[in-house]
C-alpha cells in the first residue's frame, strides 16, 4: 500500500498584511462523488472544475482498476467518466490502494458490498488506523460479506455476493453524525431489493443525496430521513464542482487574523450543509461578507470578502459541529487569536479523522504558547500571542495548513513537519497562500 510520507516541512515566517484575489480547488466531497457515480451511470459524465488531489486521484485509480475508463483531469480539471452502469464494474487484479482518503474506503465499501467480484482496500498509515467498523455493522445487516482487521481498521475486505444473491434493504439509525456513513448504506441501497432508509442524529453534508438526483435516481428526503430503492439506474450527466469550501476557510481565517489587508475568495461552494465555518467565524466577529450568490451545477456558490479583524471567543453551538467538522483545525487558529475563551464540545468525531485533530491542535497550540484545555470531545482555547517553534502536523493535511496561517500572527517563524498531505486536499495551498502574502517556504 503507499508508502510513508517523505516528510516536507513547511516554514512560516510573520507576514502582516494579506490581499488579493484567489479561486480555491474544486470540492472534495463532490470530485468523490462525480467520479463515483459517473462510473455507475449509464453513459458519459462530464466534470468540470475537478479537485486533482491524492485523494480524489485514489477514488478515480480504483475505478480505473475496476474496468471504469477515465479521461482527465486536463489543465482546466475537465475530467470525463465513461460510466459502465450499477453492474458495470469489474474485479480489479490487486488491492485498491486508496491513500489518506476516508471518503473514498467508506464510500467505496458501500458500491463493493453489491458487487459479485471480490476486492480488497487499504492505505496510507493514517487512514490504515481509522475505524471501518461504523460502514461494516450496516453492510452486515444488509447481508453484505465485508471484513476489516479484527480492530475494525483496513484492509476492508469484501467477498462476491452469489449470483441470485441481492443486499436486503435495512433502515438504519445513524449512530454518529456522519455523511461517509450515510453515503455508504444509501449507496449499497442502490443494490438491495427494497427501500433502503438512514435517519441521522444531525444534519450532515447532503451530496450523495443531491448528485443522486442529479443522475436520476430516486431518492427520498423527508426530515432526518433519506430513503433510496434498489434497482433503479443512474443517467450521465454534467457536474460543476464548486470551490471547496473547506479550503476557503484556511483564507477566511488568514483573511480575518491577518492584521491588515482583504481577501476576496471567489466560487465557494455555499450548500447550506456545509457552511457552519462560515456561521462560527461570523458569530465571532469575522467581517466575512458573501457575495454574488448564485446556483452552479445544483449547488449554490458564491464569492466571499474576507477582511481583518478583531474576532471574540465563543461559545461554539453544537449544532454547526458536523457543518462544519472539516474546518476545526482553522477555526482553532481563528480562536487562539480571538479575545477571550473559546469553547467546542459535541465534536468527538474529530479524534477519528486523518489525525486526532484535537490533540493534534492542542499540542502545536500548547508549543506557541496558547493555553488550551482538552476534552474527550472537545476543546476550550484562550486567545493569546502565538509565538514561534515547530508543531507536528501529524500528516494530517487540515493541521499542516492551519498552523501555516497562523504564523501571521505568531512573533517568529512557525516550522510545521510531515506537511506531505497537504496534497490530498489542496496541491497548490502554498503557491495560494505565498500570493496573497503569507510568507511560507518547503523544505
Ligand atoms: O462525505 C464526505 O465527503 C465527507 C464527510 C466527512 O466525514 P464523516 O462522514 O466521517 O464526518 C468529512 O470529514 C470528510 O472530509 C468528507
Ligand atoms: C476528514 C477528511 O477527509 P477523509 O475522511 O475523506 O479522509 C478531511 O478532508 O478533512
Amino acid at each position: 500500500m503507499s508508502q510513508e510520507s517523505t516528510s516536507l516541512s513547511f516554514i512560516a515566517t510573520p507576514a502582516n498584511a494579506v490581499n488579493g484575489e484567489i479561486t480555491v480547488p474544486g470540492d472534495k466531497s463532490v470530485s468523490h462523488r462525480s467520479i463515483m457515480f459517473g462510473a455507475l451511470a449509464e453513459g458519459t459524465t462530464h466534470i468540470s472544475g475537478f479537485l486533482p488531489g491524492q485523494d480524489c486521484l485514489a477514488t478515480m485509480n480504483s475505478f480505473k482498476a475496476m474496468g471504469i475508463e477515465i479521461e482527465g483531469p486536463d489543465a482546466e480539471q475537465n475530467v470525463t467518466v465513461y460510466g459502465k452502469g450499477l453492474h458495470g464494474l469489474t474485479a480489479p487484479e490487486k488491492p485498491l490502494d486508496i491513500g489518506n482518503s476516508g471518503t473514498s474506503i467508506r464510500l467505496l465499501s458501500g458500491i463493493l458490498a453489491g458487487q459479485r467480484f471480490n476486492a480488497s482496500m487499504a492505505g496510507d498509515s493514517s487512514l490504515n488506523k481509522r475505524p471501518m467498523g461504523r460502514v461494516i455493522t450496516p453492510l452486515k445487516q444488509m447481508g453484505a460479506n465485508i471484513d476489516a482487521a479484527v480492530d475494525g481498521t483496513p484492509p476492508v475486505v469484501t467477498q462476491a455476493l452469489g449470483q441470485d444473491q441481492q443486499l436486503n434493504a435495512i433502515h438504519y439509525d445513524l449512530p454518529m453524525a456522519s455523511a461517509q456513513v450515510k453515503s455508504c448504506v444509501l449507496l449499497a441501497g442502490m443494490y438491495a431489493s427494497g427501500t433502503t432508509s438512514v435517519t441521522e442524529p444531525g444534519i450532515t453534508r447532503d451530496h450523495t443525496e443531491r448528485m443522486l438526483t442529479a443522475f436520476g435516481y430516486p431518492v427520498t428526503v423527508e426530515g432526518n430521513k433519506i430513503s433510496i430503492e434498489g434497482g433503479h439506474k443512474l443517467k450521465a450527466c454534467d457536474i460543476q464542482v464548486p470551490g471547496d469550501i473547506s479550503s476557503a476557510t484556511f483564507f477566511m481565517v488568514a483573511g480575518l487574523i491577518a492584521k491588515e489587508g482583504q481577501i476576496t475568495i471567489k466560487n465557494v461552494g455555499m450548500n447550506p450543509t456545509r457552511i457552519g465555518a462560515i456561521n462560527i467565524l461570523k458569530q465571532m466577529n469575522g467581517d466575512l461578507t458573501v457575495m454574488n450568490e448564485r446556483m452552479a451545477g445544483g449547488e449554490p456558490v458564491a464569492d466571499i470578502l474576507v477582511k481583518s479583524s478583531n474576532l471574540q471567543g465563543i461559545d461554539i453551538d453544537e449544532r454547526d459541529v458536523p457543518l462544519a467538522i472539516d474546518e476545526f483545525p482553522a477555526i482553532f487558529i481563528a480562536a487562539a487569536c480571538a479575545t477571550g475563551t473559546t469553547r467546542l464540545r459535541g465534536a468527538e468525531e474529530l479524534r477519528v479523522k486523518e489525525s486526532d485533530r484535537i490533540q493534534a491542535m492542542a499540542d502545536g497550540l500548547t508549543i506557541l504558547d496558547i493555553n488550551c484545555t482538552v476534552y474527550d470531545d472537545g476543546i476550550d482555547i484562550i486567545g493569546g500571542q502565538i509565538t514561534s517553534g515547530t508543531v507536528d502536523s501529524q500528516d494530517d493535511h487540515r493541521i499542516a495548513m492551519s498552523f501555516a496561517i497562523s504564523s501571521l500572527r505568531a512573533t517568529g517563524a512557525v516550522t510545521i513537519l510531515d506537511c506531505d498531505n497537504v496534497a490530498t486536499s489542496f496541491p497548490n495551498f502554498v503557491a495560494l497562500a505565498n500570493q496573497v502574502g503569507l510568507s511560507l517556504n518547503q523544505e
